[in-house]
């Protein structure tokens, strides 16, 4: 399968999902507004595929057509209508959401989906003309490595959409699971309680940052620490879906006061080179 698609948002997850349609022969156009982000992009996603290529994940060829695959552009205007799919990676607020998706659904997409952590994919819908063909493909971070799309599909999702969500995610070498529009879905409640709960811990002292993520991968084998993987989410990621899921949930996901404290100061993990660990930027 190969075809046409458009990513908007060229931040942690826009650049991911867009190697890997682009890696795997779809036409990418990527929406990205910041002019500094949009020159770095194509330079980043080419060197991604070379090392890419000296690491065995990926062939020669396909990393060779890679630049003339992509596209980056300023504004959802520049996209071409009737893509394949338009997948949305902007900022986890819903307004901002709702905002880009109505921009681009003028574009009229086959397919247009979110990747949203955890907001309502029926109240994106809300807004939209086709709401049949509108649900999430959530992805993982960083996309070229964990091999899941989580499809949600919304009260109003018809069978054609969440089987052509699953005819892509398969088309780009993901596995695919299909799951109700409820807040957090499968796998942000999973991922975001013991993130929440790793916070907690280190605020009461139980240990610390080091040790607590050491408890995670030495004693349950996780490839990393709930402290570290969240640096690597971004923190500013983390509070908006805590803030989200709270209002559902309640206490359980309620935002640590620690994880407050660190988005004020501006250390939002990784992106920013401080947050629960130091990053080389
Ligand atoms: C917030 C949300 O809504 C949802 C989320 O995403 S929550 C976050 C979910 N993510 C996680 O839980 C990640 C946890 N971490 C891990 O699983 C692992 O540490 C990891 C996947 C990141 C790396 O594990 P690994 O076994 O070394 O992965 P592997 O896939 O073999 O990658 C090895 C290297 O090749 C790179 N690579 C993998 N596939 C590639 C491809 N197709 N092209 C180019 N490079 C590739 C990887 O980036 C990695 O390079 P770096 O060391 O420079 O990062
Ligand atoms: N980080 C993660 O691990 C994961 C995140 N997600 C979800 O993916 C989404 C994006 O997260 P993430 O990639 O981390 O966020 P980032 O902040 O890294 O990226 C968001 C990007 O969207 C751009 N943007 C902002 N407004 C617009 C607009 N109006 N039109 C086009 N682009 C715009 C931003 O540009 P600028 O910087 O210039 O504002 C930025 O480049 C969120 O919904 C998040 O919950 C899902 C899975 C994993």
């Amino acid at each position: 399968m190969s075809g046409a698609v458009g990513v908007v948002g060229g931040g942690t997850m826009g650049i991911g999902i867009a190697y890997v349609f682009a890696t795997a022969g779809f036409a990418t156009t990527v929406v990205e507004p910041d002019a500094g982000r949009r020159a770095g992009l194509r330079g980043d996603l080419v060197e991604r595929a070379r090392r890419g290529v000296e690491r065995g994940k990926l062939t020669a060829d396909r990393a060779g057509a890679l630049d003339g695959l992509l596209h980056v552009v300023d504004g959802v205007g520049e996209l071409a209508s009737g893509l394949d799919v338009v997948v949305e990676t902007v900022p986890e607020q819903a307004a901002l959401k709702a905002e880009v998706l109505a921009a681009v659904q003028e574009r009229v997409p086959r397919l247009l989906a979110t990747n949203t952590s955890a907001l309502s994919v029926d109240g994106l819908a809300a807004g939209l003309a086709r709401p049949e063909a509108f649900l999430g493909m959530h992805f993982f971070n960083p996309v070229w490595s964990l091999p899941l799309v989580e499809i949600v599909r919304g009260a109003a999702t018809s069978d054609a959409a969440v089987a052509t969500a699953r005819e892509l995610s398969g088309a780009i070498g993901k596995e695919s699971i299909v799951v109700r529009d409820v807040p957090g879905f499968a796998t942000s409640r999973l991922d975001n309680i013991a993130a929440f709960e790793a916070m907690r811990m280190l605020e009461e002292g139980v240990a610390g940052a080091e040790d607590i993520d050491r408890a995670a991968v030495l004693a349950y084998g996780h490839p990393i620490g709930p402290l570290r993987l969240s640096d690597v989410v971004g923190l500013d990621v983390r509070l908006d879906i805590a803030r989200h899921l709270s209002t559902t949930y309640g206490e359980r996901y309620a935002p640590p006061a620690i994880l407050e404290t660190l988005v004020a100061r501006g250390d939002l993990g990784r992106k920013t080179g401080r947050g629960f660990f130091d990053w080389e930027v």
